[in-house]
């Protein structure tokens, strides 16, 4: 693990420095992706990280893990709430929607949360550029494989340092950093509505993605379901699609 961890340290640096930049920032939500990504930061840079805490009607739980996370690493952190920025934006839209019959009130639950992981994305692009920092992603191989984030949401960054690490070996990684036990262990969430977890929402477990990842056997189910969140996803591993040129 420490091979891993300075290896990953090394490139963060590599990267920082042929951007002609000075350091690196992290969303940090109080779950494992972003605690890991905040410790492996502040390693690389110890003076010229930070750490973003963005509330948008999130629960206070939410807050005071990412508070604990940021405690863990001693890295240095801002909070930008986002709710009231939310609030103005996601009604503009509802309203102008609403007034012109076409409101798709069960697509309105996706949209307004995906619209939150954006206007986090656009908050970190924003604090990135007044200190000259890239910004890290959080995405881990199994999320990357099946698509399980938002499009110039969470998946908007320059650099995604776990993205050939599985949830397991995330969870390896965050133990070895001494990320708070609580953190690694509750269930992973996207917090994007009340109760929301991960694995309920894709229909399949972290356990069975890791180990198709790993080329091992899995139930028929769940690798349908794995294949499928795959397929459909494959537009957001890629650049905006362009015709071909004429
Ligand atoms: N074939 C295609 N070619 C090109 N573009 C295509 C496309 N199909 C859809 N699209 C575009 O992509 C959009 C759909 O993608 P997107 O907006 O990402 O939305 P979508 O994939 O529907 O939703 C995002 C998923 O990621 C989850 N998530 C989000 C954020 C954080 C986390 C977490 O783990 O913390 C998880 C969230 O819970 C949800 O399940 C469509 O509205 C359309 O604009
Ligand atoms: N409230 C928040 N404040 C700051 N960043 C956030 C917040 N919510 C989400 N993010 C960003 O969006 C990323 C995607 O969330 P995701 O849930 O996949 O990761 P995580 O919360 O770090 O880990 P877990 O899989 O345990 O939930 C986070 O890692 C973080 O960078
Ligand atoms: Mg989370």
């Amino acid at each position: 693990m420490e091979e891993k961890v300075t290896k990953l340290v090394k490139w963060l640096q590599e990267k920082v420095k042929e951007a002609g930049l000075n350091g690196a920032i992290v969303g940090v939500s109080g779950g494992i992706d972003s605690a890991v990504v905040a410790h492996l930061i502040k390693r690389a840079f110890p003076d010229n990280s930070l750490g973003l805490i963005m509330p948008c009607k999130s629960s206070e739980k939410d807050a005071e893990a990412a508070l604990e996370v940021i405690d863990s690493c001693a890295i240095n952190y801002m909070v930008v709430d986002l709710t009231q920025t939310h609030e103005i934006m996601f009604s503009a839209i509802e309203n102008e929607l609403k007034e012109k019959g076409t409101w798709n009130e069960e697509a309105a639950r996706l949209g307004d949360a995906n619209t939150r992981a954006r206007l986090r994305m656009t908050t970190l692009y924003a604090v990135a550029n007044n200190f000259g920092y890239l910004v890290v992603g959080t995405d881990n191989a199994a999320e990357w494989h099946t698509g399980y984030f938002t499009k110039f949401g969470d998946g908007g960054v320059d650099l995604v340092p776990l993205v050939h690490l599985t949830k397991g070996e995330v969870r390896e990684m965050a133990k070895y950093l001494g990320v708070p036990n609580s953190i690694i262990t509750k269930p992973p969430s996207a917090g994007l509505w009340e109760g929301q977890t991960d694995e309920n929402e894709m229909g399949t477990t972290y356990t069975m993605i890791d180990k198709y990842l790993k080329g091992e056997e899995i139930p028929v189910e769940d690798k349908e379901i794995i294949e499928r969140l795959h397929k459909r996803s494959e537009h957001k591993r890629q650049l905006a699609y362009a015709p071909p040129k004429f």
